[in-house]
């Protein structure tokens, strides 16, 4: 095909494509539209004659006409966007001089709040760019982060993203396995269209400030973050930027912390500090001159479900997990995801074969968000059918809980043998370095291995009778069993993996005066019940499996394996004079010990700042007192911090602190 006729192709995809998406029925991942529009926008810009009109590049959203459409007083525009440093670069030397924020670019809905006089009025939508839809009502019931009031007079109207948090987000869909969200973008979308809050009120969105325009300006602040948060919005987090390299490294910090935020980011946006420049700057067809995205990779694409293999666990809960076709996502390649039970399965109509959409954000394991294109399909797509049988050892299954999740409930069954084994022997647990996952397996299929107490019978003449086990690896093995028996009453709980008993469950046992494994079982469900945070399932569940167990525990501790609490299971004693006495700290960033350099994990940096007398909590609050700040810190924390007066130290200071009072 010529150029002309794949232009007119390829907008005719892109016109078709958005108008799905903007109707909340995206057709395929972002990913592959942004790849069908820079294709369009090459072929444009090498034949500019053929340039379709309308030019769907040049447009912005769609038109939306769901509730009353209202004008926006100045056009809510897209983005250019920019993938490479080189195109930062150029976007410096446009603006000889002028300084320059970068901050993150949130993946939500964009609103346009407007406030006559102090007040909240009214709440808008970006639609296609001049009019959008009156949404006052939903945002009002739904959106979190906008005061009811500021402190300007005349016409103010702040604008920013509404998101739904990825905590939000799979507390839906734990909660409605059979109506699931695909992801938050879209949730987000969805439920400002709804007709009546009342039908997505657990879907609730967070909104945070990016722009503002304002009638008087002399009633609020010149920087724009700060004008935001005097004004009582949480804004997007801005930091100024001298030149090119110095925005890259914002961009790459910001990207690089997207895994420990509660929302998605789709990339970081850069743009003139001075609202007058960015003003002065004007506009293109779609876009303002005076602002960039720079795009992250992509947490979400659409691969093929080659096959769904039903998984066993330690628990004996039989999971789908999803085999695909290789896909690039969320930073690495992808070939297994999980599919979380057959009821999400079944609400979201997934066939093997099918093209699904995978999405791989933060921490969390790469899940299947569903199908997006069923016209997709060939015919030739097959039913995932649940097993009715273990597929490790064949005993029927049961059914449990509203998603119908399927268990085995053998005790003996050898699939979960290995996988206890292995989660016997890992970090949290016992943590068994040198005997791999592999090694385990192989031991338990000869029959060496079956409960985690068999470790501890190991001897390195046995280890030798393998082929691929020399004397080195024996002796490694050995050692690494023997300084587990060390593993004592909260990571020996852990590791004997008792359903619905967390690490935090073993963590309450042991501050609430618990000594031993021994006396766990020994308790009564109504102590443990009285136990802080332990419910009565939880304690059934303890006393039912410790009761099993016990013949296990006896054999644990004749073969030396401790099953006492330690100290590291206790709060810290401290001493009245402790450095961080009474204080509740918050620990963020890169955390390594200044006299060796070495990298120093988090939870023992916490361990330290708890024996100096500390609190430590996980975010920063009102009630924070100290924010220690390592390498690499995530600059949301730094303004929440600024923002209520949260006093910042550099951990140089709290390391000396700690290595003059002998606690580090
Ligand atoms: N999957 C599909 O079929 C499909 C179809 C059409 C569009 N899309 C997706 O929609 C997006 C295109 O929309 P667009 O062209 O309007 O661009 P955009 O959404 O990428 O950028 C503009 C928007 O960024 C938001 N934003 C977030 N943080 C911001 C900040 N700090 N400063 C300024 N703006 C900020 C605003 O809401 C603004 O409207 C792309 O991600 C594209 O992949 C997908
Ligand atoms: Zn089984």
């Amino acid at each position: 095909m010529d150029a002309r006729g794949r232009i007119r192709q390829l907008a005719d995809q892109v016109t078709a494509l958005r108008d799905a998406y903007y109707q909340g029925a995206p057709l395929v991942a972002d990913a592959e539209y942004d790849a069908i529009e820079d294709e369009l926008r090459r072929l444009i810009d090498e034949n500019p004659q053929w340039a379709p009109v309308p030019n769907p590049l040049e447009l912005v959203g769609a038109p939306t006409v769901l509730h009353a459409p209202v004008r926006h007083s100045r056009p809510m525009l897209s983005l250019e966007k920019a993938t490479r440093p080189e195109q930062v670069a150029a976007f410096f030397d446009r603006f000889p001089g002028q300084p320059v924020v970068v901050m993150p670019k949130l993946d939500g809905l964009s609103l346009a709040l407007v406030f006559q006089d102090g007040r909240w009025v009214r709440a808008i939508t970006r639609g296609d760019g001049t009019t959008g839809d009156d949404v006052t009502l939903l945002v009002r019931a739904l959106v979190d982060g906008i005061p009811e009031r500021v402190a300007a007079s005349g016409r103010v109207e702040v604008r920013g993203e509404a998101v739904m948090l990825r905590s939000t987000f799979a507390a839906y869909n734990a909660a409605h396995p059979d109506q699931p969200l695909i992801n938050p973008r879209g949730a987000a979308a969805g439920t400002l269209r709804a007709k009546d809050p009342a039908t997505v009120a657990e879907r609730r969105l967070r909104f945070f400030a990016f722009d503002l325009d304002t009638t008087n300006p002399g009633d609020v602040r010149v920087d724009l973050q700060e004008a935001l948060g005097t004004l009582g919005f949480t804004a997007a987090e801005m930091r100024h930027c001298a030149d090119a390299d110095a925005a890259q490294a914002v961009i790459e910090a910001i990207e690089q912390g997207r895994n420990d935020l509660d929302y998605d980011l789709d990339g970081a946006v850069l743009r003139l500090a001075n609202r007058d420049a960015y003003a002065a700057a004007g506009t293109r067809s779609n876009s303002p001159r005076g602002a960039l995205a720079f795009k992250f990779a992509a947490e979400e694409k659409t691969t093929v479900l080659s096959d769904v293999v039903w998984d066993v666990g330690k628990t004996g809960k039989i999971a789908p997990v999803a085999h695909l076709e290789p896909v690039f996502v969320g930073g690495t390649t992808v070939t297994r995801a999980t599919l979380a039970n057959q009821e999400v399965i079944r609400a979201r109509g997934i066939k093997i074969g099918d093209t699904v959409l995978v999405r791989r954000a933060g921490d969390v394991i790469p899940f299947v968000a569903g199908v997006l294109d069923a016209s997709k399909r060939t015919g030739a797509e097959r039913d995932i059918v649940p097993p009715t049988g273990c597929p490790s050892c064949g005993q029927p299954l049961t059914e449990q809980g509203n998603s119908r999740e399927l268990f085995c409930t053998n005790v003996s069954c050898p699939a979960q043998t290995v996988r206890r084994l292995i989660h016997w022997a890992s970090r949290a647990a016992a943590d068994i370095e040198a005997v791999g996952p592999v090694w385990i397996e192989r031991l338990a299929e000869v029959g060496i291995l079956e409960h985690p107490s068999d470790f501890y019978r190991l001897t390195a003449e046995t280890l030798l009778e393998f082929d691929r086990i020399g004397d080195v690896s024996a002796a490694r093995m050995i050692e690494s069993i023997d300084a587990s028996r060390r593993v004592g009453l909260r990571r020996a709980l852990i590791g004997l993996a008792i359903p619905m008993a967390s690490e935090g469950t073993a963590t309450r046992l042991c501050r609430a005066g618990f000594s031993s494994l021994e006396e766990v079982a020994d308790a009564t469900e109504d102590q443990l019940v009285a136990v802080e945070d332990i419910g009565p399932k939880v304690a059934a569940s303890l006393s039912m499996h410790l009761a099993r167990l016990r013949p296990e525990l006896e054999r644990l501790r004749e073969r030396g394996v401790s099953l006492d609490v330690r100290d590291e299971d206790l709060p810290p004693v401290v001493a009245s004079d402790a450095p961080l006495a009474g204080k509740t700290v918050v620990i963020t960033g890169a955390i390594s010990d200044p006299r060796t350099g070495e990298k120093v994990p988090r939870p023992t940096f916490q361990r330290l700042c708890e024996k100096a007398g500390a609190t430590t909590a996980s975010s920063v609050s009102a009630s924070t007192d100290l924010l220690i700040t390592g390498g690499d810190v995530g600059a949301a924390k730094l303004t929440k911090a600024e923002k209520l007066g949260v006093e910042v130290v550099d951990q140089s200071q709290i390391w000396d602190q700690l290595i003059a009072a002998n606690i580090a």
